[in-house]
């Protein structure tokens, strides 16, 4: 048996196809989404993520604008460029790209954003939101993922789904969201004892490790949908994920790809959660 693909590249242009629709709503009712990122330092992997943030939103036609700042800017300051954002109108979603420099404490500047233009929706309020299953902003990879398996029909309720990983942003709110669709969700994670005893039981396994091929087919059970998450790029400067795929794919039913998989609905949900913004939908 080899796996169906769930090909994210394909289903983030699809999804950006009709949000240009969207926002053309938006726009004839004088209302121009508007995304402002803020970028602090010279890592090149945050340096390309917020350029196709951009490169996105142009294509759906949100206004977008990215604030640069050096890697040696104050926690301070930059609470108060976060705070000018939050007292200006005509913005309607705000995003600090992470990882931010050791100095600066990353939750403090979360929470500094308003939750209203909270579009990667990092902040205690919409995460609270999110666990008590309220209409929120979700955030954007976990979000993305969700909509992946949802494209595909994949059937949650009921379905044991393991997560390898419990970071803030992916790990913990995946489990979150699959649990809202009555899924059984059991954490795996750095000092979990005999790892491949839960994965081998899992229906949905979502691997958010940030280490090339922590997964192969002996992991897996027949049949499964196995979510790669990760993005590591080798020495030769080409990105692997998490899930050793070729052998894998040969075992699971459904499998996302990386590059092309994950990686770009994360861009695709973002632009949804800022369109939500402009319409003031939270
Ligand atoms: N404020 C945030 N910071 C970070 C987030 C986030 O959601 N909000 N997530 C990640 C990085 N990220 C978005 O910011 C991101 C990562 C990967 C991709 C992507 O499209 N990857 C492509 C490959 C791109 C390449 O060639 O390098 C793919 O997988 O096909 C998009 C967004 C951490 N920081």
């Amino acid at each position: 048996m080899s796996a169906e693909l769930i090909n994210g590249r394909d289903l983030a242009q699809e999804l950006r196809n009709q949000m240009k629709d969207e926002v053309i709503a938006l726009k004839k009712d004088g209302v121009t989404p508007h995304l402002t990122v803020v970028l602090v330092g010279d890592n090149p992997a945050s340096r390309s993520y917020v350029k196709g943030k951009e490169k996105a939103s142009a294509e759906v036609g949100i206004q977008s604008k990215v604030i640069e700042l050096p890697g040696t800017v104050s926690e301070e300051e930059l609470l108060q460029l976060i705070n000018e954002l939050n007292d200006n109108n005509s913005v309607h979603g705000i995003l600090v790209q992470l990882p931010l420099p050791k100095h600066i404490q990353e939750q403090k500047v979360i929470e500094t954003i308003s939750p209203s233009k909270d579009v990667d929706g990092f902040h205690p309020v919409n995460i609270g939101r999110m666990m008590t299953g309220q209409d929120t902003f979700l955030p954007c990879t976990p979000f993305g993922i969700m909509t992946m398996l949802h494209s595909k029909d994949i059937s949650i309720e009921g379905k044991h789904a393991v997560i390898i990983g419990r970071s803030n942003i992916v790990g913990k709110p995946i489990g979150q969201l699959l649990l809202n669709e009555n899924a059984t969700v059991t954490y795996c994670h750095s000092k979990t004892k005999n790892l491949k005893e839960f994965t081998t039981k899992a229906d949905i396994l979502i691997v958010a490790v940030g280490r090339p091929n922590v997964i192969n087919e002996e992991h897996v059970k027949e049949g499964s949908v196995v979510i790669d998450v990760g993005i590591n790029r080798l020495q030769d400067g080409s990105l692997t994920g998490d899930v050793d795929f070729d052998s894998v794919v040969e075992k699971a039913s459904h499998i996302t790809p990386v590059p092309r998989g994950v990686g770009p609905m994360t861009i695709a949900m973002l632009l949804h959660n800022t369109i939500k913004a402009a319409k003031g939908l939270t």
